[in-house]
């Protein structure tokens, strides 16, 4: 009911936020150009949380995080840190044990958090449109997700419970994988001098010298480096490296039966490592992408899930990554060195030791 909101279509038309959220951090990055290293994690996030928010939930918000907005990231953090804590502890699994914990406690402290916020977003939005004449309702706009969603809630195919749920892991899904996917990016290219010359020649050719000016849908079609550089980074460090599913009923593999009532963990990660890719398969190679002959491949490629689960917001995620990506590398000379980099799995995969970053003003 809800994939129309995921449309290509629908996404193109948050073009406007893509990049004025992309200059605000090219402007906020300014007083750092030239400054040594720092850590990009905590921009990304938040310019991550304002464009979802401003796009899917199609709320107005202002510059900068309220202190709302602040504590419900914080939040988040905490609440995937608990998940993260409880998956990795065996005893934890047990419910009795679980519900006496202490991290059980900070789970309910957290939620409570994250759904006040959500509750307040459901009440601003029925109230605004309330409030608006019926010809700024979805004036020639495709309904977005929340328009959507709360358009079900009015027809009774949607409960309110299920729509707090829906918010809570849109916006989850939605920001914490652009944000750390654009920082493994700027990682690995800041370390690649060579991929960040041919992005930046890629993006002079197709852009011809607007550093300023947005960055239209057209323009973004034609930056098929850029493409390359996302999904090769994507393909190493897929921050989504895990998927699950629950197995139905029986499936015969070669050598192994798995048995219908069983869960299945499928390491996205693994495969988009395994030797199909080649003996370079571990190397950063973003121009395999663009070779005919090897994108054979292609249709093997997890970083965005695969089959009818596979990722709903993959266009969303690819027309922002670009947009951001374009704004920052026709401003900034990324230095980073991926070789100190340390990675974590904390629901989705993140550097955490050696992440920083420099810039240069070009
Ligand atoms: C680089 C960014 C992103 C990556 C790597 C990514 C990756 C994934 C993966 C691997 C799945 C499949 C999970 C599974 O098979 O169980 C998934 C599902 C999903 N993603 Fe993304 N995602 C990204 C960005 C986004 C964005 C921006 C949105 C929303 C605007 C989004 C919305 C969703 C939704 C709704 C699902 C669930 C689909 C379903 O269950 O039918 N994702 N994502």
């Amino acid at each position: 009911m809800l994939t129309p909101a995921f449309g290509n279509g629908v996404f193109r038309e948050y073009m406007d936020f893509y990049n004025s959220q992309a200059r605000s951090l090219v402007k906020q990055w300014a007083p750092l150009s030239g400054k040594g290293e720092f850590n990009p994690k905590p921009h990304l996030r938040r310019a991550a949380l304002q464009t979802i928010i401003r796009t899917t939930l199609g709320l107005q918000i202002k510059e900068g995080l309220t202190s709302q907005m602040q504590l419900y990231l914080k939040s988040i953090d905490e609440i995937v840190n608990v998940i993260t804590k409880r998956i990795q502890t065996i005893w934890m699994h047990n419910d009795f044990l679980y519900n006496r914990s202490s991290l059980k406690r900070k789970e309910e402290n957290c939620l409570k958090i994250i759904n006040a916020y959500s509750k307040r977003v459901i009440k601003n939005k029925r109230e605004a449109e309330k409030n608006a004449q019926p010809q700024q309702n979805h004036k020639g706009r495709t309904q977005g997700f929340l328009d959507l969603a709360l358009q079900l809630t009015k027809d009774d195919l949607m409960s309110d419970q299920l729509l707090l749920e829906h918010i809570n892991s849109l916006t989850f899904a939605g920001y914490h994988t652009v944000s750390a996917s654009l920082h493994f990016i700027l990682l690995i290219i800041g370390s690649y001098t060579e991929v960040q010359n041919r992005i930046y020649d890629e993006l002079h050719d197709v852009l011809r010298g607007t550093a300023e000016e947005d960055i239209t849908v057209v323009q973004l079609s034609k930056l098929v480096y850029i493409d390359a550089v996302i999904n090769e980074a994507a393909r190493l460090y897929p921050v989504a490296p895990v998927v699950l599913r629950y197995i139905e009923k029986d499936v015969q593999l070669q050598n192994y039966t798995m048995k219908a009532g069983c869960d299945c963990v499928v390491m996205l990660h693994e495969l988009n490592r395994s030797r199909i890719w080649g003996p370079d398969k571990d190397q950063f190679r973003p121009e395999r992408w663009l070779e005919p002959g090897l994108l054979a491949n292609a249709k093997d490629y997890t970083g965005f899930g695969t089959g009818r689960r596979a990722c709903l917001g993959r266009s969303y995620a690819m027309l922002s990554l670009k947009t951001t990506l374009a704004h920052l590398i026709r401003r900034y000379k990324v230095t980073a060195d991926h070789t100190k980099m340390k990675i974590t799995l904390e629901i989705n995969l993140e550097p955490v030791e050696g992440h920083g970053i420099s810039i240069e003003s070009r």
